[in-house]
C-alpha cells in the first residue's frame, strides 16, 4: 500500500505561491529525505501530508486514500519542528492526551524511551534544553501506532550520543513493520548521507526528485583532466574548475562523461567520488 501520494498540490499563504508539487509517489518501507534551501517549503509541504492545512488544490492521497480522515490521522505520526503548545504540559500530561487520542498508543514503547533519553516526566516541555525537547518529541511520535512518521528536521539541536539513539529507534520502528515509512527534511548532509534511500530536492516550492540516493553517490564523480576549451559542454558535466593546466570536472553521470572523454582523447588522469555535501549543493543549485 502506498503511505502517500500527491498530485497538482499547490499551496498559497496571502497572494504568496508556497508550493506547486506536480506529482509525488512515496514508496513503503523507506526513508525518504527532503532538502532545500531555507523557505522553500518543507515545513509546509510537511503540514499539508499531516493535514494540519488544506492545499488549495490538487490532492494528496494517504494510504491509497481508502479511509477517512480520523483513520488516516490514526496512521500518520507527524513530529513538528518546535513543540508550539504542548510545551505548556509535561511529558505525562502529553502522553495522557496522546493515550486517549490513539487507540493503540503504545505507552511500553514511550516509557522506554522517555528512561532512554532520561527526560523527566513530570516537568514543563518549556523548560527542556532544544536536544531534550526533540528527544521528548521523538518517543511522542515513536509511541503513536503510525505507518507513517514525517519529521521535521529531528536531530537538529541534538547531541551526538542523543542523534546515534534517534536514528537507532527510527530503524527500529522501520524493521518491525515493512509497510512503515519515513519522511524527514534536515539540512545536515551527513544525515543524508547515512539515513537517505531517497532524496527529494525542494525548489521554491517545486519539488525535484526522488533520486535513490546509492545511485546519486555512484553517478557522481570528480574527473580530472589537462585543461581545453569546451570541456563544459561535455555530456554530463556540471562544473569545470581550472588550476594552471589541470581542470577539475564534475560530473553526474560518471560513464557518460568517462566515455565521451575516451572518445574525444582526453586523458583523464584520475577519478574521485563525490561527497554527499557536494552532490546536495549540485543539485540545489540546478
Ligand atoms: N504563516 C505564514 N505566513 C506567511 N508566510 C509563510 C507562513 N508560513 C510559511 N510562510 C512562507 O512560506 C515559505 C516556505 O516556508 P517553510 O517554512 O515551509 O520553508 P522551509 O523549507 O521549511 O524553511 P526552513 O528550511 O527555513 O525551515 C517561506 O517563504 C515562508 O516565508
Amino acid at each position: 500500500m502506498k503511505p502517500l501520494t500527491l498530485s497538482h498540490v499547490q499551496k498559497n499563504i496571502g497572494s504568496q505561491q508556497i508550493l506547486q508539487i506536480e506529482s509525488m509517489d512515496i514508496e513503503p518501507g523507506s526513508i525518504h529525505v527532503f532538502v532545500g534551501n531555507n523557505g522553500s517549503g518543507k515545513t509546509t509541504l510537511f503540514h499539508l501530508i499531516a493535514g494540519m492545512i488544506r492545499t488549495d488544490s490538487g490532492t494528496i492521497n494517504r494510504f491509497n486514500g481508502l479511509e477517512p480522515e480520523e483513520r488516516w490521522k490514526q496512521k500518520l505520526s507527524y513530529m513538528p519542528q518546535e513543540l508550539g503548545p504542548h510545551s505548556y504540559f509535561s511529558l505525562k500530561e502529553i502522553a495522557r492526551l496522546e493515550m486517549a487520542a490513539y487507540t493503540n498508543w503504545d505507552e511500553k514503547l514511550f516509557n522506554r524511551l522517555v528512561s532512554e533519553f532520561e527526560l523527566p516526566l513530570k516537568k514543563k516541555l518549556d523548560t527542556f534544553s532544544v536536544g531534550m525537547k526533540k528527544k521528548a518529541m521523538t518517543a511522542l511520535a515513536l509511541a503513536r501506532p503510525s505507518k507513517l512518521l514525517v519529521m521535521d528536521e529531528p536531530l537538529a539541536g541534538v547531541d551526538i550520543s542523543g542523534q546515534e539513539q534517534l536514528k537507532k529507534e527510527w530503524i527500529t520502528y522501520l524493521e518491525q513493520d515493512e509497510q512503515r515509512t519515513i519522511l524527514f527534511s534536515t539540512h545536515t548532509p551527513s544525515e543524508v548521507g547515512e539515513m537517505a534511500d531517497y532524496i527529494h530536492f525542494l525548489k521554491k516550492g517545486a519539488l525535484d526528485g526522488p533520486f535513490e540516493k546509492d545511485q546519486l553517490t555512484e553517478q557522481y564523480a570528480y574527473m580530472w583532466v589537462e585543461h581545453a576549451p569546451g570541456l563544459a559542454s561535455i555530456p554530463g558535466v556540471k562544473k569545470v574548475q581550472t588550476t594552471g593546466k589541470t581542470s577539475m570536472l564534475l560530473s553526474e553521470d560518471r560513464e557518460l562523461t568517462e566515455q565521451m572523454l575516451t572518445d574525444q582523447r582526453y586523458e583523464i588522469q584520475q577519478i574521485q567520488a563525490v561527497g554527499i555535501a557536494d552532490i546536495l549543493r549540485t543539485k540545489l543549485e540546478e
